[in-house]
């Protein structure tokens, strides 16, 4: 089985407030002498299902071309902490834990918090993560962390604590997962972000594969 956890990227989407809004338009259009039809795309590197890059939150930091694959590849557990409130609490996300499934943590894991993702309207108001979840998950030796919000930090945030402890940490983002039907457990994540040698993020294709 194969969940595709990717929104869809279409005009009108909602967008971070001031960010590119997403648009394709024609460049060349099938009609009489033009064999093909090949689109413009306008958009934000967050745009949709994305992996950050340490570029977005290090002056010095690594464009998103230049990360390594393996984050974003392999076993990964998806946890269910539904509305915790402003900030995701290292007690909330260990109680999740404990529901989501048996034997030895994964290094990637795909935090669940909203009951019903916003498709076609912007939540100002989704929850942040607390840092000393993002340390706590480091010390487990997590490569990735995955959230179906926005960002891992709340939208009126300057100090961005939680992606700080990421680069601290040395682990990988994903934003803007569509987790609404994924049961919590165990999956192989398959979510790779373009070879984009300037910028601080890139869109991905995120789907999780059911383990045999
Ligand atoms: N486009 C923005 C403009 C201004 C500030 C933040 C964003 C973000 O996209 C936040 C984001 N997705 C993040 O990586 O946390
Ligand atoms: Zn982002
Ligand atoms: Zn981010």
């Amino acid at each position: 089985m194969l969940y595709d956890i990717s929104p869809a990227l279409t005009t009108g989407m909602p967008v971070w407030p001031g960010d590119t809004p997403y648009q394709s338009s024609p460049n060349w259009v099938l009609e009489g002498g033009c064999p093909v039809n090949v689109a413009c795309l306008t958009l934000s590197p967050h745009s949709g299902a994305h992996a950050d890059a340490p570029l977005h939150y290090q002056a010095e930091g690594a464009p998103i071309g230049a990360v390594a694959l393996t984050p974003y590849l392999g076993p990964c557990r998806v946890v269910h902490c539904l509305a915790p409130g402003r900030l995701l609490t290292l007690a909330q996300l260990q109680a999740a834990l404990a529901l989501a499934g048996s034997g030895p943590l994964p290094q990637r894991v795909l935090l669940r918090m909203y009951s019903r993702f916003p498709h076609h309207t912007w939540d100002p108001h989704f929850p942040g993560i607390d840092p000393a979840v993002i340390d706590w998950l480091g010390e487990q030796g997590m490569l990735l962390i995955g959230v179906d919000t926005a960002s891992l930090d709340p939208a009126d945030s300057k100090d961005m604590h939680a992606h700080l402890a990421v680069a601290r940490q040395g682990m990988a983002i994903l934003e803007n997962l569509v987790l609404d039907d994924v049961p919590p457990g165990d999956y192989e994540l398959i979510a790779l972000p373009l070879k984009l040698m300037s910028t601080d993020a890139s869109p991905v294709r995120a789907v999780l594969r059911s383990l045999a």
